[in-house]
């Protein structure tokens, strides 16, 4: 049998919705502990660590309090962000799986620039509609959580690629996206400097998924220390995920990225995750969450049958 990916698991909310374009998502964190993320976890074995959230000010303000600005909410974002990347460091160095909880996807900038502390070299998996390689050049909405890969990948506001000591970013030949369906103009040509591999929906239904997965663990994988996953809601279909800020139709079903889940744990891979964008206030009966915790859960190893 393969080891799980992290038995100890360390789980972190944060609360964050400043990055996105509506506010909701600060909710993210409550709503998949209410949908039983812990239980879940403890009943296929794992030894979890509920850490609570991380204390964000302002989290309902609207985007369209900063009309004009290019990068929305800066000074809030680097502060959340400084302080998760210190958790997370924190945490790995302590021997467990970081599960953050989010909140916008901006707080994949916190997560990543502590794994990079770490020093070893991480590889990358990016689910999600969008490819969030934006900057404040490229970006069409100044939203943050638009452009979280990019500073992973060391590219962005100094302010952001500085959170972690601004060390050891994520290589674009260890670094894939899946799922993605809405690319702006900027980002098509970043990813296509970078050569940063993009699986779309379109390649996802041409190959099927089990195929991408397994061509996207030999990008982050091979010849790296473990990856990190990345997980957007956004990235299933509205139809199955509907509570997220920035739906867009077409997207992966729910037993697509339950398999994907699954790929992902038979590998033994997986060093750290987040699962982000779930806005409750667009959801139905908790639905985005409850998916969310099953994605969870098949990550850690639960399975059907
Ligand atoms: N993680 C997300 N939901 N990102 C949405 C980004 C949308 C758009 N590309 C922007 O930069 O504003």
């Amino acid at each position: 049998m393969k080891k799980q990916p992290g038995r100890r698991i360390s789980i972190i909310g944060v609360p964050l919705d400043l990055g996105a374009g509506r506010s909701g998502a600060c909710m993210g964190p409550s709503a998949i502990r209410c949908a039983g993320v812990v239980e879940r976890l403890e009943q296929i074995g794992c030894f979890v660590v509920d850490e609570g959230d991380l204390a964000v000010k302002n989290c309902y303000a609207s985007s369209a309090q900063q009309p004009k600005s290019k990068l929305k909410h800066l000074d809030e974002i680097v502060k959340v962000n400084g302080e998760l990347s210190t958790k997370i460091y924190e945490a790995v160095t302590a021997g467990y799986f970081p599960l953050v909880l989010g909140g916008d996807h901006s707080i994949a900038i916190g997560t990543l620039a502590g794994l990079r502390r770490m020093g070893g070299e991480y590889g990358l998996i990016w689910f999600d509609a969008h490819t969030d390689v934006n900057t404040a050049e490229t970006t069409p909405t100044g939203n943050i959580h638009g452009m979280s890969l990019a500073v992973a990948l060391g590219y962005g506001d100094p302010r952001l690629t500085a959170i972690g000591g601004g060390i050891a970013f994520f290589k674009p030949e260890h670094t894939v996206i899946v799922g993605a369906r809405s690319i702006d103009p900027g980002e098509r040509k970043f990813l296509k400097k970078l050569g940063v591999r993009v699986f779309t929906t379109r390649d996802i239904e041409r190959l099927g998924i089990a195929k991408v997965i397994e061509r996207a663990l030999e990008i982050a994988a091979g010849g790296t220390d473990g990856i990190h996953l990345s997980l957007d809601l956004d990235g299933l279909d509205p139809r199955d995920a509907p509570g997220v800020s920035t739906p867009v139709p077409g997207g992966l079903s729910f037993r697509e990225s339950l398999l994907a889940m699954e790929l992902i744990f038979d590998a033994g891979v997986a060093v750290s995750a987040e699962f982000v964008e779930v806005n409750p206030t667009l959801d139905l009966r908790n639905k985005t969450a409850r998916v969310a915790v099953d994605l969870i859960g098949a990550l850690f190893g639960e399975k059907i049958t």
